[in-house]
């Protein structure tokens, strides 16, 4: 059984008991619901640097990042760094996250925010917009093309962005459709964790120009950066770069500096 596997028994388990504990109609009468939300899809396709900034405490691959910082100064500090966008983990079990973190930073800042999370269920998509994030991710490698279908149109139908995650040309293929906004290629694979930017480089020819692409994870210095733009890369998903630091935010100005325009 791979990491994914276990993960995905845990979330099955773990979403059943939330919806047991509270009902749809809940979250939908929640503040947020109701809040206008923003695009990091337009946002990439005007920006200069196209970064999103992530928070992440732990990670299955590499344990800990970072657990002495709070949510509110790392928002603060992307923000500060003029990132395009948020990304903040809600998964517990494996990075360490939750949704208070992603209503933390919903009240700290006003980036665009990605629910980082492995979504199985519709009752995840009411809950992201519920705590106040714009975007979520949606993950092919766990999917079925009915539910990507399924999970990007309630997902469009509230406003919220989608960006679909791949990892291969299979999962590329089965998940074309146009309740997508953005195309991310993950350079890691969830599955034994290894990390290449030809990954992202080899898919790129193949996402429809329709898509705003996002090269996911792996990303340390500015040079990969440099070298996925001619591939036709927008966005830039940073993690644990910037997590590993004392300070996120200055590591992400550091970042934006050395990278120019
Ligand atoms: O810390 P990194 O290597 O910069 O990676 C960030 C992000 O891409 C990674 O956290 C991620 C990409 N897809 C995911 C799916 C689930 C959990 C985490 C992820």
């Amino acid at each position: 059984m791979t990491i994914l596997d276990k993960i995905i028994i845990d979330k099955r388990k773990e979403v059943d008991l939330r919806k047991s504990l509270i009902p749809i109609q809940q979250l939908e009468a929640s503040i947020l619901f109701e809040s206008e939300t923003l695009s990091l899809t337009q946002k990439l396709k005007t920006s200069q640097s196209g970064i999103i900034a992530e928070h992440k405490r732990r990670s299955p691959s590499k344990s800990v990042i970072n657990q002495s910082l709070n949510v509110q100064d790392v928002a603060k500090g992307y923000e500060d760094a003029g990132v395009c966008g948020m990304s903040v983990l809600t998964d517990g079990k494996y990075f360490g996250g939750s949704l208070d973190d992603l209503i933390v930073a919903r009240a700290s800042c006003d980036l665009p925010l990605l629910r980082k999370e492995f979504i199985i269920d519709e009752y995840q998509i009411i809950e992201a917009k519920a705590y106040g994030a714009d975007v979520i991710l949606l993950i092919a490698a766990i999917l079925t093309r009915d539910e990507i279908k399924q999970f990007s149109e309630l997902a469009k139908s509230l406003y919220l962005d989608v960006l679909l995650e791949v990892h291969n040309e299979e999962e590329l293929h089965k998940s074309i459709m146009p309740s997508l906004d953005m195309l991310g290629v993950n350079n890691r694979n969830l599955k034994t964790f290894e990390v290449s930017l030809e990954t992202s480089k080899q898919l790129s020819e193949q996402i429809p120009n329709d898509f705003v692409k996002v090269s996911e994870s792996g990303i340390s210095a500015v040079e990969a950066i440099k070298e996925l733009r001619p591939y036709g890369y927008k966005g830039f998903l940073i993690g644990e770069n910037f997590m590993k630091t004392d300070n996120p935010g200055a590591s992400a100005i550091e970042f934006i500096n050395t990278l120019g325009t």
